[in-house]
């Protein structure tokens, strides 16, 4: 998504969304039709009603003038009605237009979050965390801004704009004309700033989400970072980030708050102008006291829109690339498996490698012509050096990865022929770092199999050898393990992983250095007890250790 680089500003500008993209981002908005819909209405009905104010107000004037305040009751009371409905009309039109753009912003953030799940490992493996993290949370804050603070004011600007435009070319033709003059001078002082706003928000979302990464990184790292003293030379590294993204802020924040001043400028001085010739008009009679007040109303109502507008394009430019990006992930195809969906039939467990060759995105190929053959119910130990590909082997079982060529199957069914959910569903893995959640101990358990009941997982725990440790804890099943499963022993995490998988209870069981952590006494009583209850199933051991070996009914070295 990001590249890293350091304080500078001569960097390519970021590509404009493709109509691809946009087309994505704007299929987000159509499930919202009917609210939308509302909104166009009700901006409509709030813009007709701004609208008959000027009039009403420059014939009110005009009668004031011509004949002082007797019989302006009627226009008096029916300018008070428009100014409480013009009022009423804004505030239903923003509760309005807010709720659906808070609506789409939701899906649209519940959308990326499943895109993002759906997506392969490769993908995530290939793309820095903070920079995901940075895209859910502050860049779709800042279009979540922009949707409900930003962009939902535009229809009303514009029909004000318009109307008033129109209506004044009604009084006036001649005068009128002249607004249309001033154009050309908005587009050029929008275009030059354009440019370098879009390649500052550029800049500026990059330094955040480094900012957001090197934070990531290091909290998880704390006990790194303390046990090599390293608390200084860290924070410094985190400041000098921060203060890369303080220099882009304030840069962007220079530029974005002169473009509002200066349209406003530039409207202001063609409405001084503007004075001058109506003034003429006045003089050699071709405007009445009641038009020159509707035309000068007209012509307030008219520079107040300018300025925003100004101002809403220059967020458009700042949010181009956010848009980009998010439209990005969402165009990534999901894993392959995803769009499969015959079922697999429940497995008896034989597993074949059939001549497969792998090798990861840009790497040196890890498997080349891999054959294997594990029959239904038996245990196979895979030995072999760090590095040699055994985790891949097991990354290509379950699809996180597909091989190059060869084909893997399970009990003769290809597995890129069924649906990878259900492929996955048949087969448990204890890696050898337990993936602990934020929970109970009882939640991260019950993670294995969605639905089990109490007496399943104290049972799964109990055969994990996990019972005596976890019923020890302060809070026994209930006790929170943090981020991580920071507060457990490593030994313990990996009891947890292995109560996990046995609660899953499916016919292939792959124990991926589930024992790296054992204490040599644990791990005679694991063999034990999974020689007793992993029995009739396909096992599938990668280990160093001697002890876990005994478990195999064959050993093959890769
Ligand atoms: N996600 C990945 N992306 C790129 N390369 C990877 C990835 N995972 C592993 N590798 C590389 O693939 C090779 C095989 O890694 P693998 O983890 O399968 O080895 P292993 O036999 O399980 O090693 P160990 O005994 O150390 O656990 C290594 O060279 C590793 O650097």
């Amino acid at each position: 998504m990001y590249a890293d680089h350091p304080v500078h500003d001569d960097l390519p500008e970021p590509p404009p969304p493709t109509p691809d993209q946009m087309r994505m981002i704007a299929s987000l908005a159509r499930p919202h039709a009917r609210s939308l819909a509302l909104v166009a209405g009700l901006t409509l009905a709030s813009s007709a009603t701004t609208l008959t104010i000027p009039w009403l107000a420059g014939n009110l004037a005009g009668k004031l003038i011509e004949a002082g305040p007797l019989g302006t009751t009627r226009l008096v009371v029916l300018l008070v009605l428009a100014f409480i409905a013009s009022a009423a009309l804004a505030a239903v039109v923003q509760i309005v237009s807010g709720n659906t753009a808070a609506r789409i912003l939701a899906d649209l953030r519940a959308k990326l979050y499943d895109h993002l799940q759906s997506l392969p490992v490769g993908w995530h493996v290939a793309h820095r965390q903070g920079d995901v993290l940075a895209l859910m949370t502050t860049e779709v804050a800042h279009l979540g801004h922009f949707l409900t603070g930003t962009l939902i004011g535009v229809p009303p600007l514009l029909l004000t704009a318009a109307g008033a435009a129109l209506l004044m070319l009604r009084i006036d033709a001649s005068l009128a004309l002249l607004v249309p003059l001033l154009i050309p001078i908005y587009v050029i002082l929008l275009k030059l700033v354009g440019r370098r706003m879009r390649v500052l928000a550029e800049r500026e979302q990059n330094a955040e989400a480094q900012v957001l990464a090197l934070a990531e990184d290091n909290l998880g790292a704390i006990s790194a970072i303390k046990g090599f003293a390293r608390e200084d030379l860290e924070s410094t590294r985190y400041r000098s980030r921060v203060e890369i993204a303080r220099l882009y802020a304030v840069r962007l924040i220079r530029i974005q708050s002169i473009v509002e001043p200066v349209s406003a400028l530039v409207a202001s001085l063609a409405s001084l102008g503007l004075l001058m010739m109506i003034g003429d008009h006045l003089h050699q009679g071709r405007l009445s006291g009641q038009e020159l007040f509707s035309f000068l109303f007209y012509a307030a109502l008219l520079t107040r829109p300018v300025g925003e507008l100004a101002e809403t394009w220059g967020q458009v430019q700042v949010t181009r690339g956010t848009l980009a990006r998010m439209a990005s992930v969402l165009a990534t195809a999901p894993e392959p498996g995803y769009a499969v969906s015959n079922p697999m039939p429940l497995l008896r467990g034989a597993i074949h490698f059939e001549k497969v060759d792998f090798a990861y995105p840009g790497r040196s190929r890890v498997l080349r012509g891999f054959d294997l053959d594990i029959a239904a119910g038996e245990k196979i130990a895979i030995l072999g050096d760090n590095g040699a590909g055994k985790t891949t082997i097991v990354a290509l079982l379950l699809r996180l990865y597909d091989c190059q060529s060869g084909r893997i199957t399970l009990d003769g069914n290809d597995i890129t022929q069924v649906s990878v959910q259900d492929l996955r569903a048949q087969i448990s893995v204890v890696p050898q770092r337990a993936q602990l959640l934020s929970g109970t101990v009882r939640e991260n358990i019950a993670f294995g199999r969605h639905g089990a009941s109490r007496a399943e997982i104290d049972e799964a725990a109990r055969r994990a050898d996990a019972w005596d440790f976890v019923t020890a804890l302060p809070q026994g099943f209930d006790t929170q393990i943090g981020d991580r499963g920071v507060r457990l022993s490593g030994g313990q995490g990996q009891r947890i992983a292995l109560a996990r998988a046995l609660l899953k209870d499916a016919p292939i069981v792959v124990l991926d250095e589930a024992t790296s952590m054992y204490d040599p006494h644990g791990e005679e009583r694991f063999v034990e007890t999974c020689t007793r209850i992993l029995q009739g199933k396909t096992v599938v051991i990668i280990t160093h250790r001697p002890a876990s070996v005994a478990l195999a009914d064959r050993v093959v070295r890769i």
